[in-house]
């Protein structure tokens, strides 16, 4: 299946303005890249990455594509839909993603019995960290509570939809209090970046947080 990772190569990551400067939200968002393109080929997955800007070719793991799309997430998502189905868009944000959650999104849509149009991972808060889209006339509408608008899409093509509950698609990494499942639950470049970048857990106060040494 055509693997797509949408990916703002150019002042990513805003929300996490707070804790990283703008060369920093650069290379923490290229290295959660590099996670989630090296975990789609372990669950085996060709990814093409969709990235609005050129990006280095040692910045991803080998054998990995780059289409450079400058228009904004939903304009440039959509036109790959119109060439070919089906595709697994899966976003860039997911370094807690692992090849077992991937396949399971990938057989939800294709298991025997299952046969569902599109398959949605929500993340935290509404999103759509991942989908797999089966039916050719689908298309996406990205930001705000977008996976209640692909359902409803998915409702009015009567197409059918299956739900994917999985922790691990469906923490995206926005804000800084994410930082903290990384630490705790990440094993790839996005962790290691962060702690060489000094991130450490801060286990002083109720929830555990990130502080910066
Ligand atoms: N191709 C493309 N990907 C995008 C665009 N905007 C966001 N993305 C990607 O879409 C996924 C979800 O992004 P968001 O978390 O909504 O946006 P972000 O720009 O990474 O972060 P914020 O600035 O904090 O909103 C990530 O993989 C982004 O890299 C865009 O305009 N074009
Ligand atoms: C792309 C967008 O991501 P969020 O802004 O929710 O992180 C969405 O999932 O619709």
């Amino acid at each position: 299946m055509r693997t797509l990772v949408p990916f703002a190569a150019v002042n990513p990551k805003t929300r996490l303005d707070s804790v990283l400067t703008g060369d920093e939200r650069a290379a923490f968002a290229r290295a959660m890249l590099r996670s989630v393109c090296a975990t789609l080929q372990q669950a085996g997955s060709e990814p093409t990455v969709l990235s609005t800007a050129a990006l280095a070719a040692t910045a991803l793991p080998a054998d990995t594509s780059v289409v450079v799309d400058d228009r904004p997430l939903t304009t440039a998502v959509n036109d790959q839909l119109t060439t070919d189905t089906p595709t697994l868009i899966m976003m860039a944000d997911l370094p807690l993603a692992t090849p077992e959650s991937i396949r399971r999104l990938i057989a939800a849509s294709d298991d025997a019995g299952t046969d569902a149009d599109i398959a949605i991972a929500p993340g935290l808060g509404g999103g759509t960290n991942a989908l797999v889209v089966r039916a050719p006339a689908f298309r996406v509408d990205y930001h705000g509570a977008s996976y209640l608008d692909h359902r409803a899409a998915a409702a009015d093509l009567g197409a059918t939809v299956e739900t994917v509950d999985s922790r691990r698609l469906a923490t995206d990494i926005d804000e800084p209090s994410d930082l903290a499942e990384v630490l705790i639950h990440g094993d790839g470049p996005a962790r290691e970046w962060l702690i060489d970048a000094g991130f450490d857990l801060d286990r002083s106060d109720g929830r555990v947080g990130v502080r910066r040494r």
